[in-house]
Parts: C-alpha cells; structure tokens; sequence
C-alpha cells in the first residue's frame, strides 16, 4: 500500500505528503467523532460494540474519499481500553486506505512527559501512531519540541492550537504578549518558525466559526480549521475570514457531525465527504476549477 497514510514517508517532509494527498482528494478533513447521539442516529447500541460498528463504517466510507481523517480521541476514551482498541484499529484502517490520520489528542506538557505523548501518537513503535497529532501550546510552545523533532524526523506533523472555533477561548487567545503580539499570533509565528526547513511540520488551528485577527501568510504550514457545519460556520465563511490573511492552499477545512449525520451507510459518508469538498472548492476558488 503506497497512499499517503501507509506507514512512515521517506522525505520531503510533511509537506509532500500533505500536498500529494490533497492534490488527490481535494481540501478536507472529514472528522470522526462517535458522540452517543450519533451512534443512537445511526441504530447502533451506546457500547464498545456500537463504537467498532460505527468506526468500521467510517473507515469504509470515509478512508478512500477523504484527504485527512480526524478521529477525536476522547470519544474512544469514553470506553477505556476497549474504546482505545477500536481506536488503533480506526487509524490503521483509515491510514491503510491512503488518508492521513490526524489524532485529535489535543496533548501538551511539559517536555520529559511530551516525549511520552510523542511516542504514543507519532513513533511506529506505537499502535496508536498517526501522521500528526494536535497539541496544546498553554505550557509554552517549547514544550512541544519533542513532538515537532520527532514529526520532523518521520515526515508528520503537529497541529498546534492557535485561535480555536469555540468562543470561550478568545480572551485567552486575543490577550497580548508582551512583544504586542496576541497570544494566538505568537503561535502561529513560533509554528511558521518551526517551518523554516520547508518541511510544513507545524500546522496551526484556526476556527472557521469567527474573524481570527490573524496574519497567517507565512505560516508555511497546514491551517486545520473546524467548525464547518455543526458549528455553525459555512464554506463561504471560509473564503471571507482567510482569503487575505493565508495561502489557501494550505488551508484544511474540518468537519465531523455534519458529515457523520449522513450515516450509516458507507456510501452515503464518502458523498457527503465529496458534497463538502466540492462546497469548499467551489466557495474558495470558485466553480470552474479544473
Ligand atoms: O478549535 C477547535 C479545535 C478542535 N475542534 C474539534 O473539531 C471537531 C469539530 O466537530 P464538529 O462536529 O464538526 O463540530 C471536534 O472533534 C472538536 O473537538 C473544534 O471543534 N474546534
């Protein structure tokens, strides 16, 4: 198996793999989030059995169209070790039908404890590994330097928290450093630092649901935005709040509920995956794209 997904790449970064499997499937990270209300949607039972039905689904319809899969950790958590099985099992499945599998861990700590994090979600010994992995900068974006060497040096990434779609976090986030920075631009700044190589190891996220303030052009990076559908935020959101302020072709729209609700039928995922894809295209470059 040669997609973008199987095992670790031989160079060129994250970036190539990224551009090589966008290029195919189009700007989309299509999100897999098993919240009880869905399984239930779906008429599956509300247990670990629910949860492998409902990921095996996934992995079948979403696997193939998608470009990026992004399962949310906490919703395998919620069933503890069998809940993490069926999580190794959704990674390998979706990596094996050529995505790239970005682990929603949203993990952060200081660095002796980040090179554990490290281990679990981006080394191959791991059956947890993934292609990249979101973090949390709240201890200091150098805490993270064991996840970005170690995503360097196997051609992953890190898609650090910047300016998040939720509306509680805009205190945090807005407030400004010391250099006159905001705290989310110190991020994204830091994150196009790490990118200097060209290696695009650091991606940043930024929600799709509001006006960001953010000057993200040298980023150089991938630019995971969530908050399409479910949230509220719509493809031509995307095109007002990033078309002056980021290169578009590093931007990765996220959606979860919205595409999980055409369920559970595998046929029906890979649609509504391609249905958004083609909104998103067609809303950031317009119809006629070749
Ligand atoms: O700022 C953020 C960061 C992460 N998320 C995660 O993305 C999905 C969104 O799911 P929807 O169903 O499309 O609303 C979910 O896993 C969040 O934890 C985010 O929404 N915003």
């Amino acid at each position: 198996m040669t997609g973008a997904g199987s095992g670790t790449a031989a160079g060129g970064g994250f970036a190539a793999r990224y551009r090589a499997v966008v290029g195919e499937r189009g700007r989309l990270c299509a999100g897999i989030d098993p919240h009880a209300a869905l399984l239930e949607q779906w008429g599956l039972p509300v247990t670990v059995d629910g949860l492998r039905e409902f990921a095996q689904a996934c992995v079948t319809g979403l696997g193939p169209t998608a470009a990026v899969i992004k399962p949310q950790v906490a919703f395998f958590e919620v069933f503890g070790s069998a809940g993490l099985a069926v999580l190794e099992e959704t990674i390998a499945g979706c990596r094996e039908a050529g995505a790239l599998v970005l682990a929603d861990a949203k993990r952060g700590d200081i660095g002796s404890t980040m090179a554990a994090y490290t281990t679990a979600w981006l080394d191959d010994v791991s059956p947890l590994c993934s292609d990249a992995v979101t973090a949390s900068p709240y201890l200091g974006f150098g805490a993270l330097d064991p996840a970005l060497a170690q995503a360097r040096a196997t051609d992953r990434a890190v898609f650090v928290l910047a300016r998040t779609s939720n509306p509680d976090g805009a205190r945090l986030q807005t407030a400004r450093t010391d250099q006159g920075r905001s705290v989310a631009q110190s991020i994204v700044d830091a994150a196009a630092a790490a990118n200097a190589d060209g290696s695009a190891t650091a991606g940043v996220v930024v929600g799709a649901t509001r006006e960001h303030g953010l000057d993200l052009s040298e980023l150089s990076g991938p630019i995971l935005s969530p908050g399409l559908g479910a949230q509220g935020a719509t493809a031509q959101d995307l095109a007002v709040i990033f078309a002056d302020t980021a290169d578009l072709r590093w931007l990765l729209p996220a959606a979860s509920r919205s595409i999980l609700a055409a369920g559970p039928v595998p046929a029906a995922l890979a649609a509504a995956v391609e249905a958004t894809r083609d909104e998103i295209e067609t809303a950031l470059i317009g119809p006629n794209r070749s």
